[in-house]
């Protein structure tokens, strides 16, 4: 099948290298020239797990082909992808303008029958907009299109994976030819395909998100209690997790969600909600809590430390999660520029982020390109990012480069066992802090002594 993909970002390239990797001749396009030239060199704009081997291999297979011309890439096309981004208004709602502008697009170019996919996260009742959009502007009279909304699920960092073996695929449609091929497109995958209409594929993709974010905030607002009741939330998210109704995924408390999506799909669909005249205060409750957890362990520092003023902090992950190089809406955002109004002293390391992470961070933070220097004489230590490097760094390094190392874990992600034998100051989400030199208290409740 001869397929177009409109966007080369996180989700478009990956879309697209994967649909070439399975058979399909794939055009990706991009106005953004800078993206298209790198892609052209077989460089990958975004850091994806093994993205970048695929895209030199279908390139070279001929399969794969990128271009920030509409007319070049859309010739042809039996397929469109819209895969451009929808980032948030001011207001909370989602921002269409990249995608009507790629209607438009389509609707000048277009000279044969087409099917359009829309893998974008849009608000339900977009397809029928994009669809009379299109049909309003389309150039060709005698061209026939059909609308489909096929939304994506991908996760980044493991993107690749997550096409090749994901849960489901929605394919929403009126034309039953239509999500015909489309099933058709997407069969080598083998994975469970879901038909049904266009608003309800849209919906499931805000519903799906939201309920992920609302479990996360669930996970932490039960932390938070367990940190008042002396009870062990990694233990209790495992007792929960075994209950199938439950699922054990999801259940990491730590200093909340961040990414380019679950903050702006939760706040989307709040607005999408409130224009349909229906107050979703259970999703309002889940994005409060989310902001509030992303100021948990600079609270805890303040009440360990009294004041930050001068204080040397040693910031270990800066992206959003593990694995990838994106900084949207990351923890780290908050949590560093909290810091810095505080007067502390922030040095700041992570593996891959780092560029992404210079150009949105205050000026006075300090980038170091290993953890070591990092935490160099620190006075303690805020990990905020789970990367298998910090979760892995020698604990007895804390020691012999800190002296007496107090350590913050927003992600629960240090061997407790090892912190123990070493009687380094530890403290973590939902969990009871280990102290060793130190009375203040930094869970709410007064001081209650060591935990053996
Ligand atoms: N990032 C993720 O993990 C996932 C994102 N999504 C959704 O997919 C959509 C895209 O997300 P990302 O790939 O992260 O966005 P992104 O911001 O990484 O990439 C969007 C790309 O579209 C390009 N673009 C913008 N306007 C264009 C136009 N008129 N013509 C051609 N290209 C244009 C931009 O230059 C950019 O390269 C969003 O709606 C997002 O909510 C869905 C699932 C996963
Ligand atoms: O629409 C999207 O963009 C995507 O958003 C999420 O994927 P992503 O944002 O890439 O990352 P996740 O792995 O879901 O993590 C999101 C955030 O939740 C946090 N998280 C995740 C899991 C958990 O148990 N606890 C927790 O705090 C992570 O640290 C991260 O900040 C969804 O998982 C994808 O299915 C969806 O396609």
């Amino acid at each position: 099948m001869r397929i177009s993909v409109i966007g080369t970002g996180y989700v478009g390239l990956v879309t697209g290298v994967c649909l070439a990797e399975i058979g399909h001749i794939v055009t990706c396009i991009d106005i953004d020239a800078l993206k298209i030239n790198l892609l052209r060199s077989g460089k990958s704009p975004i850091y994806e797990p093994g993205l970048e081997e695929l895209i030199v291999k279908n390139m070279a297979e001929g399969r794969l082909h990128f271009t920030n011309q509409y007319n070049e890439g859309l010739i042809r096309a039996e397929v469109i992808y819209i895969a451009v981004g929808t980032p948030s208004n001011e207001d909370g709602t989602a921002d269409l303008s990249a995608l009507e502008d790629a209607a438009i697009a389509i609707a000048d170019q277009i000279s044969n029958d087409v099917v359009i996919v829309t893998k974008s996260t849009v608000p339900i009742g977009t397809g029928d907009r994009l669809k009379a959009i299109i049909e309003y502007n389309k150039s060709n009279d005698s061209v026939s299109f059909e609308m489909v909304s096929n939304p994506e699920f991908l996760r980044e960092g493991s993107a690749i994976n997550d096409t090749f073996y994901g849960d489901r695929i929605i394919i929403g449609s009126d034309s039953v030819k239509a999500a015909e091929m489309i099933e058709e497109i997407n069969k080598p995958f083998q994975i469970p395909i879901y038909k049904t209409s266009i608003r309800s594929a849209e919906m499931i993709k805000y519903a799906s998100n939201a309920f992920l974010a609302t479990k996360i905030s669930f996970i932490n607002e039960i932390s938070n209690l367990c940190e008042k009741l002396d009870a062990d939330i990694t233990e209790v998210a495992q007792g929960m997790g075994m209950d199938k109704r439950i699922g054990a995924h999801f259940l990491n408390a730590g200093i909340g969600y961040g990414g380019s999506c679950f903050p702006k799909d939760t706040n989307a669909l709040m607005q999408i909600a409130g224009n349909a005249n229906h107050d979703f205060e259970l999703l309002r409750s889940v994005i409060e809590v989310n902001k509030k957890q992303q100021n948990i362990l600079t609270e805890k520092a303040k009440r360990r430390f009294g004041s930050l003023e001068g204080l040397k902090i040693a910031v270990l992950g800066l992206a959003f999660k593990p694995n990838t190089d994106d900084m949207r809406e990351a923890a780290s955002l908050t949590v560093v520029t909290d810091l810095i109004k505080s007067g502390a002293v922030v040095s700041a390391y992570d593996p891959i982020a780092i560029d992404n992470a210079r150009k949105l961070l205050p000026e006075e933070v300090e980038f170091l390109s290993n953890i070591e220097d990092a935490i160099q004489d620190a006075d303690c230590v805020f990990i905020l990012t789970e990367w298998p490097e910090i979760v892995n760094f020698d604990l007895e390094l804390y020691v012999s480069k800190m002296g007496k190392p107090v350590i913050f874990d927003g992600r629960n992600c240090l061997d407790m066992t090892k912190i123990q034998e070493l009687k380094i100051e530890y403290h973590s989400v939902g969990r009871s802090s280990i102290y060793l030199n130190h009375s203040y208290p930094v869970s709410p409740l007064p001081f209650q002594g060591n935990k053996k």
